[in-house]
């Protein structure tokens, strides 16, 4: 009785008359799963693609791991799909560490040779890409993210199987399998896999975790590994639970508005945290902003919801904000002149008591109750960063200027003028920088300056302007 060809016929993850894309590195994971699948694909009637990835690394070993693995698929009667690239310049140029570079040109190889299938007619659904992750690997993802902060989505580790984007299944059929298992089973079947020497450099994080952490670990817990698994599985359907209750929640009490963000229900506030949490993920996930949340920013989402102060709003990744509108969670997509500036340029508001409102370098401040007098309460979600308008004016000591006057009079040229950013609540604009093309010194608005009877103020920054 084969344990490991059991425990992956009985995973269900393997399907009867699949195609199955396999990543092949030639390590022992990947050769025990090849060795698995050769043994069930008559039985099942499934049909094998290996994919091998030569990341030129290890100069002389890559290109014997790459022969090896083609000269086994060709003993095995398959066709090895190869593909070489140069990992260490692709990191360099794109700023990456050579891990996560590897592991997307892994991903669009399996792709390629995936959607490679479906042009030769195979249905997409009748596809599935196998990856050789093992029950350790688990252990060690869950920990790596443990350490590097994470939710309930993290903790679960990775998905035994899930869709991903071209809608092909990824699956991962020894991911219950301890690693001492499949390289029982390798020598059992006498399958010689290579050995990767960078997998013994504490170089990569993910090795010192293995190498170091794990074993440091175990000595207060001889049975660590199944402890973080379980742990790993309990998440898993906490996260299962509260992404169906998310789901139901997001149809009805979700508004996509237009090009400007989302909008909540007023309920939002009265949910239990963690499924608030877990909806704000799922709707930041939306906007794609969830890889770039951190902690900071979810606290100040929760912290305007506490308040529910309509001039209260809390900065997002990527110009978004988060603010207060009619009792309502909106978060707001950046203005389209903040998009027509570089990607670093926002804008953040910030209204505070007069005692405890600082003046940073470069920004503008104002009498926010003076604003709120002229605009309404929910003022602060009416102010935008944008380029200039018709009829746009600033406030100045005993009426008003044309902004066209005010360029004309600076001597700005004509096609410098609609770079210029401007802060402005409807046609009234509060703060010009000073900038390249920007006036000689910044203007504000003399309507709503401070003053000794001010109580609170707004401080108005734009981010990232020189
Ligand atoms: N050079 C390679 N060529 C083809 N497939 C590979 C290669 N390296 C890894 N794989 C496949 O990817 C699986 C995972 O490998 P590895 O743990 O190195 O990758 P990873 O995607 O970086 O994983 P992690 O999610 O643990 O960071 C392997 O079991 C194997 O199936």
């Amino acid at each position: 009785m084969n344990t490991v060809v059991d425990a992956v016929r009985n995973s269900s993850l393997i399907r009867e008359h699949q195609h199955i894309v396999i990543g092949l590195s030639g390590g022992p994971d990947s050769m025990c799963l090849f060795s698995v699948l050769k043994n069930l694909s008559a039985e099942l009637d499934l049909k094998l693609y290996p994919v091998h990835v030569n990341h030129k690394i290890r100069p002389g070993e890559a290109e014997a791991d790459q022969a090896f693995v083609e000269r086994l698929c060709r003993e095995s009667g398959l066709d090895c799909y190869s593909v070489e690239f140069d990992c260490r310049a692709a990191a360099e140029a794109r700023g990456e560490t050579t891990e996560e570079t590897g592991r997307w040109m892994r991903y669009e190889a399996f792709r390629a040779r995936a959607e490679a299938l479906c042009e030769q007619g195979v249905d997409r659904k009748d596809i599935a890409v196998a990856l050789a992750h093992n029950a350790d690997d688990q252990a060690e993802t869950i920990m790596f993210r443990l350490m590097r902060g994470t939710g309930v989505g993290g903790l679960s580790g990775m998905a035994a199987e899930r869709e991903d984007e071209a809608g092909f299944r990824i699956i991962r059929p020894l991911l219950e399998i301890p690693k001492s298992r499949i390289l029982e089973y390798c020598r059992e079947h006498d399958l010689q896999p290579r050995t990767d020497r960078t997998n013994a450099s504490t170089e990569y994080a993910r090795n010192r975790i293995r190498l170091e952490l794990m074993p440091a670990l175990r000595q207060y817990n001889p049975h660590i590994r199944e402890a973080i698994l379980r742990l790993g599985r309990s998440a898993a359907e906490t996260r299962d639970y509260l992404d169906t209750m998310a789901a139901a929640y997001m149809k009805e009490g979700m508004e996509r508005r237009g090009e400007t963000g989302l909008c909540f229900r007023k309920d939002l506030a009265e949910l239990h945290p963690a499924l608030r949490k877990h909806i704000i993920g799922k709707a930041l996930g939306t906007l794609g902003l969830f890889q770039d949340m951190t902690s900071a920013h979810y606290s100040g989402i929760e912290a305007i919801l506490r308040s529910g102060s309509p001039s209260a709003s809390a900065d997002l990744p990527h110009g978004y904000r988060a603010c207060m509108e009619y009792g309502r969670l909106v978060l707001r997509a950046p203005s389209r002149a903040a998009e027509a500036e570089p990607a670093h340029v926002r804008l953040a508001l910030t209204v505070l008591p007069a005692e405890e409102a600082d003046f940073p370098p470069g920004a503008a401040v104002f009498d926010a109750d003076a604003l709120e007098d002229a605009y309404g309460s929910d003022f602060v979600t009416k102010i935008t960063l944008r380029t200039r308008g018709s009829g746009d004016f600033l406030g100045i000591r005993g009426g008003r200027k044309k902004i066209q006057d005010l360029f004309v009079d600076e001597k700005i040229p004509k096609e410098k003028r609609d770079r210029i950013p401007l802060v402005a609540i409807g046609r009234e604009v509060l703060f010009i920088p000073r900038g390249d093309c920007g006036p000689s010194r910044p203007r504000y608005s003399a309507n709503y300056a401070l003053s000794p009877d001010t109580k609170r103020v707004i401080t108005v920054e734009i981010i990232g302007i020189v």
